[in-house]
Order: C-alpha cells, then sequence, then structure tokens
C-alpha cells in the first residue's frame, strides 16, 4: 500500500467511525430524549469540547453531501488530539466530540489558522468524501511539531512550530489550485451548492465575522460573495446570534433566488425568508419613464414626500382659516385668542411620524388657550377645562386643517398629479425637468391610480413618515447584488433592520442600477444610517477562466476603476473565448448554432441577450436553450454562455457597461461572442482574432495606452474636467490640441509645451494622482514630444491636503483643479521656452494662476 493509500485507509476508518456514531445517535434519540450532562472522556482519543450540546446536534437529512469534510490536528494539554470537521455535530457512546459543526466556534480557531499563527493547530486536512467513502485529502495547513520534556520531570509535551513567514494569498491559491479545480471543474445544473468542502480561509473570516454592525463584502464576478452570505446566516443562526425567522435574505430577482433556494436547508438552516428585492414593496402595476424613474428613486425624492406630507395643512392652511391673523374662540362666555404667529411656532416637524404631531399639535394649542381663560378667571383650574377645548369644535378644525389625517397614497397622489403641489414640496430640491418628468395625468378615482415600483417605495417611505410602523423587521439583512439598490430602496431597507446588522454583498464594477455608487461608504451610511460597518474584498475568482476575465479587465476598469480586479483561480482554457461576427440578421440563427454544438447532457448553457432581441431568441432558439435578457442573469452560473451582441447591452442606459460586465462573467467554461455591430470599444478586439504583428514594443504600448485613454474619455467627469480646461485655456487665449488618442491635452504656452494629464471620478485620491504621473511619463516617451511642464489636473480638490505638493516636490508634477471660485492648485511658471514656439513679447501671467495665460490682449 502505498503512503497516500494508508492514509486514505486510516481517514476511512475515522469516516466509518462518524457514521456509526451518527446512526447510533439516531436511534438513542429516537428512543429517548437525552438528558444534558457535562461529557468528560477523552478515551475515544477526540477533543472532549463540545461545539453543541449532543441533544443539540443536528440529525437532518444529509442528502448526497458527504458528512465529513476534513480532519483538524491539534495540541490540547500538551497532547496531541485529533477531531473530524464535519457538516453535522457528531457525538460517540461517551457523548464526547467525534465530529465539528465546520461552523462552530471551536472549529473556527483552526480555519482561520496560518502557517505563521498557528494556535494549537498542527494540521489541517480537507477530506474529499464521496458519501461516506473517502476519495482523497489535501493538506491545507501542516505545522512543524517541537517536543518539549519540562525540567520538571512532567510529561513531555507537543508544541507547534510556527512558520517563519506569512504565505501571500497568491501562494497560498496556488498551493490550493488543484485540489480546488476538481470542485470547481463540475458541471452547473443551475442550482447552487455549499462549499463546505472547499471554503477558503477568506472566506471562512468573512462567514464567522461576528463585529456588530454591517459586513459590506466587495468582490468581483464568482468570488464567492453569494456563498459567503449564506454561509454566514448559517455561521450566525448555528451559533445563536440570530434565530432563523430574524433573517432577511434579499436578492436581484426570481431566478437567483431559485438559484440559492437550496444552499440553506441543505447547510441545516430551515425558515430564513429569501425575497426578490423589486417584489419587497408590494407588486407594481405600472412602468415609469426612465426620467421619471431616476427622479423618483434618488433620495432627494425623500425630502420631496416629507415637503409633500407638510404642505397637507401648515401655515398655508392656517392662513386660510384665519383670516385675520389670530385663533378665536369664545368658551363659557370668556374670549380666547390665540395670534397665528404663535400657532405657527407650534408646527415645527423635525423628527417623529406625523401621526404624533397631530396630537402634540392640540396639546400645545389647547394649552395656549387654558392659559389664556386663567389669565381672565384665575383660581382653581376647572378639571374638565382641558378635555372640554379638546372636543371644541373649532380647535377640533384647526388641528384637522393643519394637521389632517393622511394617508400615504393621497400624498404621493397630489405630489406626482398636482404641479403645484410639487413645486411647493420640490422647491430647491428638483428643477422643473425633473418635476415635469414626474407628473402625470390624475385617474378619476384614488384605486385606479397606477402604482410603479419606484411609486411603491415611495409610498413605503410615505408609511414611514406618516406612522412610524415598518410593514416588518429583520435583526438581520443579507443583501446580494447590493451595488444596484437606489437610495430610496436602500432608505427602505435600513428601516427593515434597525438594527443595522447586515451583510451587504456586491461589486461597484458589476452595477447597473439607475444609481451608481461611487463608493460603499455612501451606500453603507444609508444603509445603517451611519452606524457600525466594515468593508472587506474578495479578491479571488472561481467562477470566470482567466481568459475571459483578461477580456473583461477594461470593462472592469471603466466602471469602477477603484475596485479591486479578482484574480481568476481557472487556468485558461484553450477555447475559453469565442468571437463569432455575423449579420444582425443571423444573429440567433448563429447564436443557435452554437448552443447546439455546446449542449450535452452534462453541461448547462445560456444565450444572453439583449432586451430587444428577446423575443426574437425565445421564438428562434431550439427548445431547452436557456435564454435570458443580460439583466436575468446577474448571480447566476452556467457552464457555457453566449452573449449575443454586446454593444446593443453597453448601449443600454445607465448602467450598460456594468451589466455587459454581468453578462460576460457568467461562465465557467466557455464564452461565446455572437456579434453584427463592432465590439464595444472596453472589449479588447484582440482576442481570438488574428492580429497583424506589431512592429515594435513600443508600437504594441502606444496601442495599450490609445486603447485606456478612450476608456477614460467615456467617463463624464473625465470629459467634462478636460472640456471645461479646454475653454479656460482659449479663454487665456491659448490654442490646447485635445485631440491626441494618446495624450489627454497638450498646450504650447508661454511657458514652454504643457502636457496634461485629466482625472476622472475618484481622481482626487493620491493613489490615483500617482498613477497619472506614470502616465504622464509613458505619454511623453510614446509620443516622442518632451514637454516642459507636466500637470495633473483633478476633478476636485485633492482628498489628501499634502498629496500636490508631494506630487511638485517628488516628480515635479504640477496638481490643478477648479473649484467653485475658479482654477486652483501650481502655478505653471515659464521655464525653457519649447522649441519652435515663438511667442514674441507676450509673457505669461503671474499672478500665481494655475493656467498659463497670455498678458497681450489678442493674438
Ligand atoms: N471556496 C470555494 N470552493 C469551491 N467553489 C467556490 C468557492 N468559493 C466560491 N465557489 C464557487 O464559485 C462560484 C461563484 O460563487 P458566487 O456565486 O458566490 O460568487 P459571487 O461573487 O456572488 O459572483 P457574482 O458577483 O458574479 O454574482 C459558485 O459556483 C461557488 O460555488
Amino acid at each position: 500500500m502505498t503512503d497516500r493509500a494508508a492514509v486514505i485507509a486510516a481517514e476511512q476508518r475515522a469516516v466509518d467511525h462518524a457514521y456509526e456514531c451518527r446512526a447510533r445517535a439516531e436511534r438513542d434519540r429516537r428512543a429517548q430524549v437525552a438528558a444534558p450532562s457535562t461529557a468528560t472522556d477523552a478515551k475515544a482519543g477526540t477533543s472532549i469540547i463540545p461545539d453543541v450540546p449532543p441533544e443539540l446536534a443536528a440529525t437532518g437529512d444529509l442528502g448526497d453531501a458527504a458528512l465529513v469534510t476534513g480532519r483538524v490536528e491539534f495540541v490540547e494539554d500538551g497532547t496531541e488530539r485529533s477531531l473530524l470537521i464535519g457538516r453535522q455535530s457528531v457525538f460517540g457512546p461517551n457523548r464526547d466530540l467525534v465530529v465539528a459543526n465546520w461552523a462552530s466556534r471551536l472549529v473556527r480557531q483552526w480555519m482561520v489558522a496560518t502557517p505563521a499563527d498557528p494556535g494549537d493547530l498542527l494540521l489541517r486536512r480537507q477530506l474529499r468524501c464521496h458519501g461516506r467513502m473517502v476519495r482523497d485529502y489535501f493538506d491545507q495547513l501542516s505545522v512543524a511539531r517541537k517536543r518539549v520534556t519540562p525540567e520538571d520531570g512532567a510529561a513531555e509535551r507537543v508544541e507547534p512550530v510556527p512558520a517563519q513567514r506569512s504565505e501571500s494569498p497568491e501562494e497560498e491559491i496556488e498551493r490550493l489550485r488543484d485540489y480546488l479545480l476538481d470542485d470547481l471543474g463540475r458541471a452547473r445544473d443551475g442550482a447552487m451548492r455549499d462549499i463546505v468542502e472547499t471554503i477558503q480561509r477568506a472566506q471562512y473570516l468573512l462567514v464567522s465575522d461576528e463585529r456588530t454592525g454591517a459586513l459590506v463584502v466587495q468582490g468581483g464576478p464568482g468570488t464567492g460573495k453569494t456563498a459567503v452570505g449564506l454561509h454566514r446566516v448559517y455561521y450566525l443562526v448555528f451559533n445563536n446570534v440570530f434565530a432563523t425567522g430574524d433573517v432577511l435574505v434579499v436578492g436581484p430577482h426570481k431566478g437567483f433566488l431559485q438559484h440559492v433556494r437550496d444552499v440553506l436547508p441543505r447547510l441545516g438552516t430551515r425558515g430564513v425568508a429569501l425575497a426578490e428585492r423589486d417584489r419587497l414593496w408590494g407588486k407594481a402595476d405600472a412602468h415609469d419613464p426612465l426620467a421619471a424613474r431616476l427622479v423618483k428613486s434618488s433620495a432627494r425624492m425623500a425630502e420631496v414626500l416629507r415637503g409633500g406630507v407638510a404642505d397637507f395643512g401648515g401655515r398655508r392652511a392656517l392662513t386660510r382659516l384665519l383670516s385675520d391673523g389670530e385663533f378665536r374662540l369664545v368658551y363659557q362666555g370668556v374670549f380666547l385668542a390665540v395670534p397665528q404667529a404663535e400657532l405657527e411656532s407650534l408646527l415645527t416637524w423635525e423628527s417623529g411620524p406625523y401621526r404624533a404631531q397631530r396630537p402634540a399639535f392640540g396639546n400645545r394649542l389647547v394649552d395656549l388657550l387654558v392659559e389664556a381663560y386663567r389669565a381672565v378667571r384665575p383660581g382653581p383650574l376647572d378639571p374638565g377645562l382641558r378635555k372640554q377645548l379638546e372636543r371644541h369644535p373649532q380647535v377640533q378644525k384647526v388641528v384637522n386643517s393643519v394637521r389632517p389625517q393622511l394617508s400615504a397614497e393621497q400624498v404621493l397622489r397630489a405630489l406626482l398629479t398636482d404641479a403645484d403641489v410639487l413645486n411647493r414640496a420640490a422647491e430647491g430640491i428638483l428643477d422643473d425637468e425633473d418635476q415635469r418628468a414626474i407628473l402625470r395625468e390624475r385617474r378619476a378615482r384614488m384605486s385606479d391610480e397606477p402604482w410603479s415600483l419606484e411609486d411603491r417605495i415611495c409610498l413605503d417611505e410615505l408609511r414611514f413618515l406618516l406612522t412610524g410602523d415598518v410593514p416588518v423587521r429583520y435583526r438581520h439583512l443579507v443583501v446580494d447584488e447590493a451595488q444596484d439598490l437606489t437610495p430610496m430602496q436602500a432608505r427602505a431597507l435600513a428601516r427593515r433592520c434597525p438594527s443595522g446588522s447586515m451583510t451587504v454583498l456586491g461589486d461597484l464594477a458589476q452595477a447597473s442600477g439607475l444609481h451608481r455608487w461611487d463608493t460603499w461608504d455612501d451606500l453603507a451610511k444609508v444603509l445603517t444610517g451611519s452606524r457600525e460597518w466594515h468593508l472587506e474584498q474578495l479578491s479571488v475568482g472561481y467562477r470566470v477562466p482567466r481568459e475571459v476575465m483578461e477580456l473583461v479587465a477594461p470593462l472592469a476598469t471603466a466602471v469602477a476603476p477603484d475596485v479591486v480586479f479578482p484574480t481568476s483561480i481557472r487556468p485558461a482554457g484553450e477555447d475559453a473565448v469565442t468571437f463569432v461576427e455575423t449579420t444582425s440578421e443571423d444573429l440567433i440563427a448563429r447564436a443557435n448554432e452554437r448552443a447546439r454544438a455546446l449542449t450535452d447532457e452534462q453541461r448547462s448553457v445560456a444565450v444572453v441577450v439583449p432586451d430587444g432581441l428577446v423575443d426574437a431568441a425565445r421564438d428562434g432558439m431550439d427548445e431547452g436553450v436557456r435564454v435570458l435578457r443580460a439583466e436575468e442573469c446577474k448571480g447566476l452560473e452556467f457552464d457555457h454562455v453566449i452573449v449575443v451582441e454586446p454593444a446593443d447591452v453597453a448601449d443600454r442606459r445607465p448602467g450598460g457597461l456594468g451589466l455587459l460586465y454581468v453578462a460576460l462573467t457568467r461562465c465557467t467554461q466557455s464564452l461565446t461572442v455572437v456579434h453584427a455591430r463592432p465590439l464595444p470599444r472596453e472589449l479588447a478586439p484582440s482576442v481570438g482574432k488574428e492580429e497583424a504583428p506589431m512592429p515594435t514594443p513600443m508600437a504594441d504600448f502606444a496601442a495599450v495606452l490609445e486603447k485606456t485613454v478612450a476608456v477614460e474619455r467615456e467617463c463624464h467627469v473625465h470629459e467634462s474636467v478636460r472640456y471645461s480646461l479646454v475653454a479656460e485655456l482659449h479663454a487665456s487665449r491659448m490654442s490646447p490640441d485635445p485631440a491626441s488618442s494618446i495624450a489627454d491635452l497638450v498646450c504650447d504656452s508661454p511657458a514652454g509645451r504643457v502636457l496634461y494629464e485629466v482625472l476622472g471620478e475618484n481622481g482626487h485620491r493620491y493613489r490615483a494622482m500617482r498613477e497619472a504621473v506614470l502616465r504622464l511619463m509613458e505619454v511623453e516617451r510614446v509620443t516622442g514630444e518632451p514637454a516642459d511642464h507636466r500637470a495633473v489636473v483633478l476633478p476636485q480638490p485633492p482628498e489628501q491636503p499634502w498629496s500636490a505638493e508631494v506630487l511638485r516636490e517628488v516628480f515635479g508634477v504640477s496638481v490643478i483643479w477648479k473649484d467653485g471660485t475658479g482654477w486652483q492648485g501650481d502655478p505653471i511658471v515659464p521655464s525653457r521656452r519649447s522649441p519652435g514656439t515663438d511667442f514674441g513679447e507676450r509673457g505669461i501671467g503671474e499672478d500665481g494662476s494655475p493656467i498659463p495665460r497670455l498678458l497681450a490682449t489678442s493674438r
């Protein structure tokens, strides 16, 4: 027997023992309800520390899943111990722990141990079992052990010897690759599976993160965010942090919920609510145009709604009611009056639900009336006075006028169908165009008013404003694909989870929603009400082949330049990416041909089409081929994916590029792109195509630079900064050249030739500024035209106050930006005149302006 076979045989004996114990425990449980007691017997050679009380050990059906997923060896009281790890806790006849649940806090310490910081761990071994048969094993972590004999003659002790240096994540992946690939290579049948057997340390750390507040997990496609979110639910429930009924998991669409619905029950947790994001607020019975959706889903709408509630009644109602600036009534022959200004001061509404404002106003009005009454009739107060004043018809009338009973539908209907109401509520918040975008015809009856998805979310907000009530509250919320939440949805979710305890999963580069969050900070603040939250990243991609990831990298950068692009663990297969160019008439037929060629019994195939081709694709595809709109493939995965006409997907507004990135990253085996239109420029067109050899490395590099520059010019912020600088230079009588396909801007000035590198969103951060300096050097080299000055142009003032000076001192590069008062930053001062530039007698302004300025009045 080989060494390996001997190890497997030994592991098999331990696994057999575990199954026997589980069967025995099951028989005992049926026979009687075991009384709790403390386990102390160590004879079985396993740890005696129970991870859950034996009577609570799960016995649910394992299906075809293996009970045992690994084994650890560790040191306990100086002695070596061993324990199996698995999907359920199993106890032996002496109530000693035989299999520890992977999600127990006991196991956590071993799962997060590293060679450099092993704690008491000596070995962490993954076992690959098919049911109860051990097929293979892999030592994830093996620590040297040292034997120590104490001087006092006590028994010899074993100690783990920490490694000298920590393994980098890349090294760890390299080591694990083969073992993981076996699992990753299995066919995808549409249902997500748990990852208990192969969960990685970085993932386990997030799963077992028990810090309070929200955990935000950013990770590229296929990095395991969804898997982490669902395993975290199991972990938190298993460790009694929450009960199943406390948790809500929100996913992007129905197909996604179907994809993940088995994971939690298979892990052993039933009863966790799963919900489709857009259905949380009730079913929409209308669809708004894009312009209306953008306004209604923005955070500004919350203010408008509040203004809308306040507009009912309030000061205007008071003025209508009190024609001569005073509230008056006669009570028991006494004339009582309260000036309007005093009543108005009672109308401030700073916090709390509107509903509470009504009695509050009434009470304070009665206070004023009682005071006025006692000024005329001092002496002991009639105990019924307050009550009678409260019920007085005139008091009731004013209360009803300034704080009327309102329903959410009534307020929203008034705002959306009455231009005057909207105008008053939206003053200073929505401009005329925005107001026009959401105004619509009023239906004859309230019950006929159609409510779109965005309206439903507004109604949710209004109900909360009016009553302070929320339909259901959860103690923990898991939100997947969170980058697509609109601000109004985020507010509504925050109301459903007032504790702020959440698992927020997403990828800013996969954003395709109505609203774009530049940073997780912005979204987390809304979701948690600015309470505690933590951002963590996952950077290893488990789904998408490396070749596909290389193809889509420029897309990710175009959508979210700052997020970490994942490293794919899958090697590039030879045929991982195929381009099929055809005519627009033949798109579906060619996609169908390809689907037919790829379909086999094992592997799943999906065809992803832009909205405009859905009907044609559903009609034209063979039966059984899954056709999805790009939006519907979020969060899903298939073995082979065929994306039809990517340029159409990319053209969708808003978020087309993000959506295309999603569509292209769904496959585990191969991606086919079928297109008639030219590919979007962010897709590296060289992949899969013959290309003429480039003459020199510099020419190759020039092409790379051109591509990067083209991507940057898709960014509106970048272009608005660039053109505003062009305009300013023209105003200063320069003739800047913005036409280069490599340099952002070149301008011959009296100070010499200035080369500008413009930055887009988030370009005010030091990291981006520093990269811009490198780009300037590259551009200068590639264009072969030396510059006298180099300047980095930011979209806003530098985030770190020191950064501009550092760039000037260290790299000799000026940093400039525009704020409300004009251009700021380093002045470009004269140096040597650039050759061939003749500015005659005209000099440049030395007024400290960052824009070189010609002093002559005309050129
Ligand atoms: N440690 C792991 N071992 C084995 N498979 C894994 C592991 N982590 C993730 N996977 C697999 O990788 C695939 C992608 O995981 P998941 O859907 O959770 O990623 P994601 O980050 O949510 O992707 P997306 O952003 O594209 O929705 C799944 O099939 C999952 O089972």
